[in-house]
Formats: C-alpha cells, sequence, structure tokens
C-alpha cells in the first residue's frame, strides 16, 4: 500500500487525494471461452474520482462486478485498505462500505423515491424484523433515525418535490439520480456507479456531474465510474484506467490518455 498522497484542483477547490484504498491485482476472469478480463491490475486512491473507460465489451461492468463480488476472478487478488482478499462477496464488499449503480436502473418501480432510498438502509438496520413488523421501541427509534438521514439524501439531490411519488413514473434521469440516492443512504466510502449519465439529455448530464462532485467533496467519498462520455469522463475524473477486449491499455490522467496511442487506436477502431 503506498501512503503517496497529492493535491488535485477539480471543481475551483482543491482536493486532498489520499492513499490507495483498493488495490487490484493482476485480475484474470473468464466466462467459459470468453476472456472478461485479463490479467487486470490497477488501484483506486482514497477521495480521487477514478473512471473506467472503454470500447463495448470491453470489460468494465466485468470489473465493477469483481469489486463488489457479484462475479468471482479466477485469478488475482483485490485488496482492500490493505488486507488482502482472493474473492470478494456481495455481502461483505457492502459491509466494508462499497455501494453501487447499475448500468440499468434497479429500483422498485412500485415504490415512492422516499421508500426507495430507504432500502439502500437495510444493512444499517439493527433492530430485528419482529421489532420492526410492531414498530415497537428501539425499532420505531430506529426508523426515526433512518429516515432523518434518507430526508438529508432527498435535501441534498434535489428531489424534495418527488419524494412520494412512485418511481415508475418519473423520468429517466430522476430515476437515476433516485438510484444514486439509495447508494448514498447506505454512506459508502467507496461508491461504483455504472455509466450514471447513459440515457441523459444535456442537461440532465450537467446535473448528475454536479451531484458526483458534490458527493466526492462534501462527503469525502471514493468513486470509481464507468462513462462513455468521454466529455464528462475527461472532466471529473482524476485518473482514467482504460480498458480493451478484456485488457488493461492506459492508465493516467485525463490528459496522458487523451494522448495515448493505443487508447486513439482502440477508440477509433470501435468507431469503424
Ligand atoms: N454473465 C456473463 N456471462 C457470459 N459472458 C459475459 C457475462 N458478463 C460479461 N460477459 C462477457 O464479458 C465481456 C465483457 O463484458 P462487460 O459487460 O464487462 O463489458 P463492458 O465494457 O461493460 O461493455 P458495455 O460498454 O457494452 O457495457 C463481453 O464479451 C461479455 O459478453
Amino acid at each position: 500500500m503506498t501512503d503517496m498522497s497529492q493535491s488535485t484542483m477539480l471543481g475551483g477547490a482543491a482536493r486532498k487525494i489520499g492513499p490507495v484504498v483498493l488495490d487490484l491485482n493482476n485480475i484474470s476472469l473468464a466466462f467459459g471461452g470468453v476472456k472478461a478480463l485479463t490479467d487486470i491490475s490497477f488501484d483506486v486512491r482514497q477521495h480521487e474520482i477514478r473512471a473506467i473507460i472503454g470500447p463495448n465489451g470491453a470489460g468494465k461492468s466485468s470489473m465493477l462486478n469483481v469489486i463488489n463480488g457479484v462475479y468471482r476472478p479466477q485469478k488475482g487478488e483485490i485488496v482492500l485498505r490493505g488486507e488482502h482478499r482472493t474473492n470478494m462477496d456481495c455481502y461483505s464488499a457492502a459491509k466494508a462500505g462499497i455501494a453501487r449503480t447499475f448500468q440499468n436502473i434497479a429500483l422498485f418501480k412500485g415504490m415512492s423515491v422516499l421508500d426507495n432510498i430507504m432500502t439502500g438502509r437495510n444493512l444499517k438496520m439493527k433492530s430485528n424484523f419482529l421489532l420492526q413488523a410492531l414498530y415497537w421501541g428501539p425499532a420505531r427509534r430506529e426508523e426515526i433515525e433512518h429516515r432523518e438521514k434518507v430526508e438529508e439524501i432527498i435535501d441534498f439531490l434535489e428531489i424534495q418535490a418527488i419524494r412520494k411519488t412512485p418511481v415508475g413514473r418519473l423520468p429517466y434521469g430522476l430515476q437515476k439520480r433516485v438510484e444514486l440516492g439509495r447508494a448514498l443512504a447506505a454512506e459508502p466510502d467507496i461508491l461504483l456507479l455504472d455509466e450514471p449519465m447513459a440515457g441523459m439529455n444535456v442537461e440532465e448530464k450537467q446535473d448528475m456531474c454536479r451531484f458526483i462532485l458534490d458527493v466526492n467533496d462534501q462527503f469525502g467519498t471514493t468513486i470509481v465510474l464507468i462513462e462513455h462520455d468521454m466529455g464528462v469522463v475527461m472532466d471529473i475524473s482524476d485518473r482514467v484506467v482504460v480498458l480493451d477486449y478484456g485488457k488493461k491499455i492506459a492508465d493516467g490522467t485525463p490528459d496522458e490518455v487523451r494522448a495515448n496511442q493505443e487508447v486513439i487506436r482502440a477508440y477509433l477502431g470501435a468507431e469503424h
């Protein structure tokens, strides 16, 4: 683990980037004959915004799924805050403060915004099912505390006006914002965002960018994101790792990655 730290300027404010919190070493993952990831290594520092980019099928979502334990790599190890693991499982990833959003929105469409965000508090709930059902004593106090936290998130994301609306009735951009809210309800240290701006119009993208920067800045959350919009990636990321056909082809600052010949070739090839 390195203790190297650095200051960067983003959004006008100086941000302190801390030591490595997540280290991925030589990760390989295959589905039958399909090699989704081959010998991938990169690290994520505390408080940074780290992007994973690459053409379709490059292995980006698979990488996030390895980090939060949905997929188990055949080779390699994950070092989380200095603790070595060959595998991560979803429960321990969540317990260790890793939350994520998905490429395709995964919310309960018939439930209100508030109730959807509340589901993100599940791991934080201590009282047992019986007490919760009776809404008695500690369960009642606990629910009030969780509600307060959820209301804070609703204020932060500026969605007070739709707090009682069933999620399925909301436009796509707002549903994505609610999904971010649910992930934030877990009070994560590391937030994994899988294409948070996919399918959004320009205004919605600007809003989402602002919220991601604010989460990073105000809560100190480390962010790992996959995003196809290059303008957004280059604007908000501290460092970018580039995958192509399951292999890492570049890793560096947005400027370094932009000038990398192999990256240019991969993207031009993908366009053709
Ligand atoms: N569950 C799975 N079963 C079989 N193959 C899979 C599975 N998940 C991913 N793959 C394959 O692994 C490779 C990488 O897929 P992945 O979804 O990680 O790429 P991606 O970079 O996220 O792509 P996109 O930008 O299109 O979302 C692809 O060839 C894909 O078909």
